[in-house]
Order: C-alpha cells, then sequence, then structure tokens
C-alpha cells in the first residue's frame, strides 16, 4: 500500500476518557496487546535521523520517516550555504521544518512505510549502502544483513476508538507508561491542515490543547532503559523529554 502520513497529537488519559469518547460517539474498535521491536544501526543512525524501523506483533515491519527533509548540521536541507559560508538571501528556499508546526501544535507527522522495498531502500540511504545489494522479500534477512540491531522491544496494551476520520489509541505499556493519541492518516500533503483541526477540536473535547507536547512511550522506553540513547535523541530533539513538567503517572484504568 503507498506510505501514508501519520498526524497524531499524544495525551495524558484518565478513568473518564472511555467514558467521554463514548459519549462523544467514538466506537471501540479493538482492545488486544501487541509486542513492538525497534531496530537502528549500532551508531544509531536511523533514529538520529528520525527514522524509526519497527516490527509489530500482527502488524508487520513498518519504516517511519520524518516527512520533510531533516536538517543537516543545522541548516534545514534545500537551504544552500554561499561559498562565503553564509546564506545568501538570494539562494534560500526555506522549508517549513517540521519542528516549526511543532512550535503551534503538539500534534507530528510522520510517512509510514510498509512497502519491504521502499523499506529497504530507505535504511540504505541512510546507512550509505547500495539497496541492490539487499535482498528485500524477507525484511528479518534484511534488518540482519544490513547490521541492524532491535534497541527497544515492548508490549502494548490498546484500546482503539473510532470517531470520524479519526483513531484514538489509549496505550499502555507492560514497563508502566501510559499514554493516548489521537491520529489522523492522511494520503496527501494538502489534508494535513483538516487533520489538525479535527484533531485540535477533539483534543479540547477531551479536555487537553493543541499545545501540549506529551512524551511517547518510546521517550518513556529509552529515558528508563537506554538512558545514553535517551541522551542522543533528546539533544537533537528527535524525541521528546521525560519529566519536564509531565505525569509520572502509573497506572491508569482505561
Ligand atoms: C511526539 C513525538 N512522538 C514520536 C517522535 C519520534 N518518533 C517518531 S515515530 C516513533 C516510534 C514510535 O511511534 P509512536 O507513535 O510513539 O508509537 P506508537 O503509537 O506505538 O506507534 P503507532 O501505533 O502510532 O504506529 C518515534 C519515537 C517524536 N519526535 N515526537
Ligand atoms: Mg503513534
Amino acid at each position: 500500500r503507498r506510505a501514508f502520513i501519520e498526524v497524531e497529537q499524544k495525551f495524558i488519559f484518565g478513568p473518564g476518557t472511555a467514558e467521554k469518547l463514548t459519549a462523544l460517539g467514538a466506537t471501540l474498535q479493538s482492545d488486544h496487546s501487541f509486542r513492538d521491536q525497534y531496530y537502528d544501526a549500532l551508531d544509531l543512525r536511523l533514529t538520529l535521523a528520525d527514522h524509526w524501523l519497527r516490527h509489530r506483533e500482527g502488524a508487520g515491519w513498518e519504516l517511519k520517516c520524518p516527512p520533510k527533509p531533516r536538517e543537516r548540521n543545522g541548516v534545514p536541507d534545500g537551504i544552500s550555504k554561499s561559498p562565503g559560508g553564509s546564506d545568501a538571501p538570494g539562494d534560500n528556499h526555506p522549508l517549513q521544518p517540521l519542528e516549526s508546526l511543532g512550535q503551534t501544535h503538539g500534534a507530528v507527522q510522520y510517512l509510514e512505510v510498509t512497502c519491504p522495498q521502499e523499506i529497504v531502500a530507505r535504511v540504505c540511504g541512510l546507512l550509505g549502502i547500495d539497496p541492490a545489494t539487499v535482498g528485500h522479500e524477507n525484511m528479518a534477512q534484511a534488518v540482519e544483513d544490513l547490521g541492524l540491531k532491535g534497541f527497544a522491544s515492548f508490549v502494548t496494551r490498546r484500546c482503539q476508538y473510532r470517531l470520524g476520520d479519526l483513531n484514538v489509541d489509549l496505550d499502555q505499556a507492560d514497563f508502566g507508561y501510559a499514554v493516548g493519541e489521537v491520529e489522523a492518516l492522511v494520503k496527501r500533503q494538502e489534508d494535513i491542515p483538516t487533520a489538525l483541526e479535527s484533531i485540535q477540536k477533539l483534543g479540547n473535547q477531551l479536555g487537553f490543547d493543541e499545545k501540549t507536547r506529551i512524551p511517547g512511550k518510546m521517550s518513556a522506553y529509552l529515558h528508563q532503559f537506554r538512558p545514553t540513547h535517551y541522551e542522543a535523541l533528546t539533544r537533537l530533539g528527535r524525541l521528546r523529554k521525560m519529566g519536564d513538567g509531565v505525569h509520572g503517572q502509573k497506572e491508569n484504568n482505561v
């Protein structure tokens, strides 16, 4: 299937969230648990480039990529430096880097790629490897051939609700972190503003505002089990920091 753009906003949920959702007309789609395993090179090249390669029990392989080119040594891609090293005003084509969207919204966007050939091609691009030299029929084999190692593995119990075009996931991770997310999957960039609007509207109805910036499970997991990896990613802004004024909640009844 073609890559989707996932637009999502995370939030803290509590005992009343499920009732609020049902009262708004949301329907419970599923209540099940699954294990996610995430992979990276030993030098963390994928996650440092904000690319997240995952195998999900019951769903298979997926690569989450930033939909816009990321900055390279502090200069957003597409902005060429004049020979003098300073940016000549004429050749600036300012891109809308993802982060500036993050300033007005707590929502983030990622490209979700599930086609094995495209996953291998993108990962090889980051590793400087010719994709033609790597098979993609068997992703587990390709991951091994590329020298990628698992760096995170955890089980999520997810209650998934559907409300119009939005999914609402209420997640409880097996390492004691709970986080909700309102998510829209869109095919085209031009559908993003509408998705953001409906996420913001539902957020207000659920009692959080669009500037809410809650860390995801991965932030909590790495903070707890992989502090060096966590430090490297938060320093680059690839992951939200734990503990800057957010909850340290332990359990949530959904
Ligand atoms: C708010 C925020 N979240 C994640 C990241 C980095 N990141 C991007 S993808 C990614 C991998 C995990 O994505 P996430 O949506 O947190 O997990 P999950 O909800 O289980 O996946 P889903 O079921 O939605 O497919 C990360 C850490 C970030 N920079 N900012
Ligand atoms: Mg998510």
